[in-house]
């Protein structure tokens, strides 16, 4: 296996794990994908929908040929990640204003976020290895899945979680899974300065975005989007901004697509970001070279709380290649819009609405055409956290739109 810095250009071959190059920039996996056939992948693609119980029944694994084609099947840690719904609710495409929606929810996985689909590809190649045991920098998703593939592959998982912002459902669901959870006084970004400089003293394999497998595996996620709709993808890809490992994930999974033929062109992609964590967007929108870290995020959508977000110069990439755009929206934006998408009966966590909420407004503002279509990505499930689900219906929230369905009756 080998790798590349995506700033340098620098070249590594991968028999041991290496997070950054040496020149600090973020390293991408090289995939050689001369000699594909992709028509008789296509065909084996559509083929393992219909398996059960085999490591490609996974909505990762299925995809095994452009993801890690080294890696033994006996080495894969899964969980049948993936295989999620892609739904087109029109109470939410109404709320939305573009034409057709579809909603990806990516809550349906085993550990009820995205994250699975990175996390699998991680910990199989940390198994692969021979590494026992498992680390991260969390806001609670990236935790609960790491956590849960190193309990099944019997290996230990210290997690860092920042203490009083993470959703308490997501930090209970990362200790039930087992982890050693680690609670400091900071930000995720605090946390990910701590493993780069530690990780490899303390014998920890990290299974955080900065590292590359992460990524191979959280591509499948616009794969497997693709091959729902039969491999047409919409106008735009709409999904939330925090630490922009998914923006980075999906622009290397547009790109393989593009290159195999099996999409005839990149739909456009609009980055999300809650107004008080959004570095990415303000520096976007300055038109700026550099992204300014901001010291003390804050938002309600506590997966996105995040401040130096470590692949920026990764998604600002995605962005330049597909005409993308980035958009910030208050955190009413966001609990009014997952209101919205719970209602609707899909159901997602308060970042996952952001993408709602960014999709609404860029077709209010007219940057995104009534007429097109788009995909939002649903990244975390309704239940990973209650507490805005009471804040909101139960607290008198921003806007207590169904507060009124709450009755308290005597029988
Ligand atoms: N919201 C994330 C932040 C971690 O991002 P990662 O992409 O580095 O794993 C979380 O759930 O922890």
């Amino acid at each position: 296996m080998k790798a590349r810095c995506t700033e340098c250009g620098t070249r590594y071959s991968m028999d041991s794990i290496r997070y950054e190059c040496r020149c600090g920039g973020l390293l991408e996996l090289v995939q050689d994908f001369r000699g594909v056939d992709a028509e008789q992948l296509k065909r084996e693609f559509a083929k393992r929908l219909g398996e059960r119980h085999t490591p490609l029944a996974s909505g990762v694994w299925r995809y095994k040929e452009l993801i890690a084609p080294e890696l033994p099947l006996e080495a894969l840690v899964t969980k049948g990640e993936g295989n999620t719904g892609l739904y087109s609710p029109p109470a939410v495409t109404s709320y939305a204003g573009c034409r057709r929606l579809w909603l990806k929810a990516l809550g349906e996985n085993p550990s009820g976020s995205f994250k699975d689909h990175g996390m699998t590809a991680a910990v199989s190649h940390g198994r692969f290895l021979g590494f026992r045991r498992f680390a991260c920098s969390s806001t609670g998703n990236t935790s609960s899945s790491l956590a849960m593939y190193a309990a099944l592959m019997g290996g230990e998982a210290h997690v860092y979680v920042p203490e009083g912002t993470v959703s308490e459902n997501k930090v209970l669901q990362t200790l039930a899974y087992g982890a050693v959870v680690h609670r400091f006084a900071g930000t995720y970004d605090d946390g990910i300065r701590f493993l780069r400089e530690q990780a490899g003293e303390l014998g920890l394999y990290v299974g955080n975005s900065v590292n590359p497998f992460r990524i191979e595996g959280q591509k499948s996620i616009i794969y497997e989007t693709a091959q729902d709709l039969s491999w047409q993808l919409p106008d735009w890809i709409v999904l939330p901004g925090g630490a922009l490992s998914n923006v980075s994930a999906l622009g290397k999974g547009l790109r393989d697509l593009y290159e195999l033929g099996f999409i005839p062109r990149l739909p456009r992609v609009a980055v999300v970001q809650a107004e008080g964590a959004s570095p990415f967007h303000r520096m976007m929108e300055a038109g700026a070279a550099e992204l300014v870290p901001e010291p003390a995020p804050s938002t309600r959508a506590s997966a996105l709380n995040i401040g130096h977000p470590p692949s920026w110069r990764k998604a600002a990439l995605v962005l330049q290649e597909t005409k993308g755009v980035t958009v910030a929206v208050t955190d009413e934006d966001i609990l009014n819009a997952k209101a919205v998408v719970d209602a609707s009966g899909v159901g997602c966590e308060p970042a996952s609405a952001a993408a709602v909420a960014g999709l609404r407004r860029l077709v209010s503002h007219g940057i995104i055409d009534r007429e097109e279509t788009a995909v939002c990505l649903l990244t975390g499930h309704l239940l990973k956290d209650t507490d805005a689900v009471g804040a909101y219906h139960l607290g008198g929230g921003p806007e207590a739109l169904y507060a009124n369905k709450m009755n308290r009756v005597r029988l």
